[in-house]
């Protein structure tokens, strides 16, 4: 197929830094703030932000807020300029000027300073290491964690948060590491989950799911939710990215101007984390966190519109994306009293982590085509704003008496004294050995065909042995590292840890199909290490975690320890 996904990736005519000349020519002097063009249309930046417009951009001013509170981690990436662009005539209308800054071609004066911005070059791995893997990391700790991709269309969001076969996005990659950190984790067991869903024109809709349709959010004392949405427990790198695969199928994409496989919505992959020590008691704390993983949609002008249903489609956009700079520049307004968070789907279910609650990356995506010099600028102006909202990254844990691991645990204290009766009543059978008098009775009652001892005792075998069955069942859907638990925790791990290539068909679903890829020298893959013993029986998820759901959606893996504690 044709498309302008596959045109764009030999061409690279991008230089990262600008020439010496113009840089030293004003390097002595060093405005506070973007230049008055732009600082007449945003509100000007504190001075720790302030833009150096001929300095190298290592020297942008570090951020001298102190370690207190964090703010979201705004970066900025560029892709090449494509083959459309180039013929027909586009120039370079900003680049990267070293590492944090980016300035426009035409008048220098004009920059921004972000916490890094990647060249056209850049590898979505190295995105990835510096843009998503502390929110990742920090997920797999208990605190929840965004990354969304935010850009005009065509600009790279899909590119970077799905990315191609040869070049996974920051999605597949999260997942990946998600799996490495588990195997690298031997003192904690592990339970995950993920839900996959899109908001197209202000509709959401279940991608795991195409019988959940205009699903409604709803709002408990830990944030909004979707509810009936389906979540899936997952089992390893491959089942959750073939979710995604299936996932795709059921996005609404279509051709615009600019873009032959634009994404006509917005889609949220969540993964659900809980977390505790391994082989822990019934009453201790469970790490529970959200990994939102989010392609938006891109927002568009009159210029990528091609008929009345991509115009709709795009006015939907449009709208959920003003309504998301509204609440940005909102939150970064002191004086703000109201942040209308319910204008939008999007805003909705981002509320949470909009308003703070947990680590949050915005990765800005933007051509440098002079074409869409305007579009870019307002790229910028909404991650520069966005760099002002602040952050607090708490862990969760769930310790109240009322949660509901606590509820769960009741609940299987119950079905365990169950199980006890169960036992007792098949040694008693067992072990009562008959009297005289009995074997008469006994065999009077057997000739009756009144007594059926024997069969009673093979049937409560058999549910003997069907609880243990699922028990077993239960067991595989914790994930445990099978390295020795006398190993450094979490927090030490992370920063040497072991990467892993992704398997054969896992990426499949990604274009450009290219099996042999490997993302990395390391050829091993992670799916046989973790917990696999005996996975070859099939599991009804479903099934499973049907009496948890018609509970609640939270605090499964606690129940799933409880169940299985028996
Ligand atoms: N950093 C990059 N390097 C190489 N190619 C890229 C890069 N970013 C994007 N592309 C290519 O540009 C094209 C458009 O990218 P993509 O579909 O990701 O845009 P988008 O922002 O998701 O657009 P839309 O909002 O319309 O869905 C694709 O062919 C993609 O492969």
């Amino acid at each position: 197929m044709s498309s302008s996904r596959s045109l764009r990736s030999s061409i690279s005519p991008f230089r990262s830094r600008k020439p010496s000349s113009s840089s030293s020519s004003s390097s002595s002097k060093r405005p506070t703030t973007p230049s008055s063009n732009i600082s007449s249309k945003v509100p000007a930046p504190p001075a720790k932000s302030s833009l150096s417009p001929s300095i190298p951009s290592s020297d942008c001013p570090p951020d001298s807020s102190g370690k207190t509170k964090e703010n979201v981690t705004v970066t900025v990436r560029f892709r090449p300029l494509n083959g459309r662009e180039i013929g027909k005539g586009d120039e370079l209308a900003w680049y990267a000027d070293g590492d944090s800054t980016v300035r426009n071609e035409n008048n220098s004066k004009i920059a921004y300073c972000f916490d890094r911005v990647f060249g056209p070059a850049t590898t979505t791995r190295h995105v990835y290491d510096v843009a998503a893997q502390h929110v990742v990391g920090g997920a797999m700790e208990g605190i929840n964690g965004t990354v969304f991709a935010y850009g005009v269309t065509s600009s790279g969001k899909t590119h970077t948060m799905h990315g191609e076969q040869k070049s996974p996005g920051i999605i597949p990659l999260a997942v990946k590491d998600v799996f490495g950190i588990i195997q690298e984790t031997p003192g904690r067991e592990f339970l995950l989950r993920v839900s996959y869903l899109e908001i197209y024109n202000e509709v959401i809709n279940d991608l795991l799911d195409p019988t959940g349709q205009n699903l409604r959010v709803r709002e408990d004392a830990q944030g909004t939710y979707v509810e009936g949405i389906k979540e899936e427990v997952v089992l390893s790198p491959a089942h959750a990215l073939s979710l995604i695969a299936s996932g795709e199928e059921h996005r609404h994409v279509g051709s615009n101007n600019f873009n032959l496989l634009s994404s006509r919505s917005h889609t949220i992959f969540t993964l659900t984390i809980e977390s505790s020590s391994r082989g822990g008691n019934q009453g201790e704390e469970v790490a529970l966190s959200q990994l939102h993983l989010i392609d938006l949609a891109g927002s568009e002008s009159s210029k990528t519109e091609t008929t009345g249903l991509r115009r709709r489609e795009g006015s939907f956009i449009n709208k959920s994306l003003l309504t998301l700079g509204t609440v940005i520049s909102k939150l970064t307004d002191e004086k703000s009293t109201h942040i209308p968070y319910r204008d939008s789907k999007l805003t909705r279910l981002l509320q949470s982590s909009l308003s703070g609650h947990g680590r949050v990356s915005l990765i800005c995506t933007v051509t440098p085509a002079s074409s869409n010099t305007e579009e870019t600028h307002n790229t910028l102006k909404f991650a520069y704003r966005s760099k002002h909202v602040e952050i607090k990254a708490s862990q969760n844990k769930i310790i109240d008496e009322k949660s509901l691991i606590k509820k769960y645990q009741r609940e299987i204290s119950c079905l365990k004294e169950e199980l006890d009766v169960l036992k007792r009543g098949i040694m008693e059978n067992q072990k009562v050995g008959p009297s005289q008098d009995d074997l008469v009775n006994l065999k009077l009652q057997l000739e009756a065909g009144q007594v059926k001892l024997q069969s009673r005792l093979e049937e409560e075998e058999q549910a003997k042995a069907a609880l243990m069955g699922r028990i077993q069942r239960l067991t595989k859907l914790i994930l445990v590292s099978t390295k020795s638990t006398m190993q450094p925790n979490i927090h030490e791990k992370l920063g040497h840890r072991r990467r892993h290539s992704f398997g054969e068909d896992e990426l499949a679903y990604l274009p450009d199909r290219k099996r042999e890829y490997m993302i990395d020298e390391d050829a091993g893959s992670i799916d046989s290490e973790i917990s696999a013993d005996g996975r070859e029986g099939v599991i009804n998820l479903d099934e499973l975690v049907k009496d948890f759901r018609r509970n609640r959606k939270r605090g499964m893996l606690g129940w799933f320890k409880l169940k299985v504690n028996f």
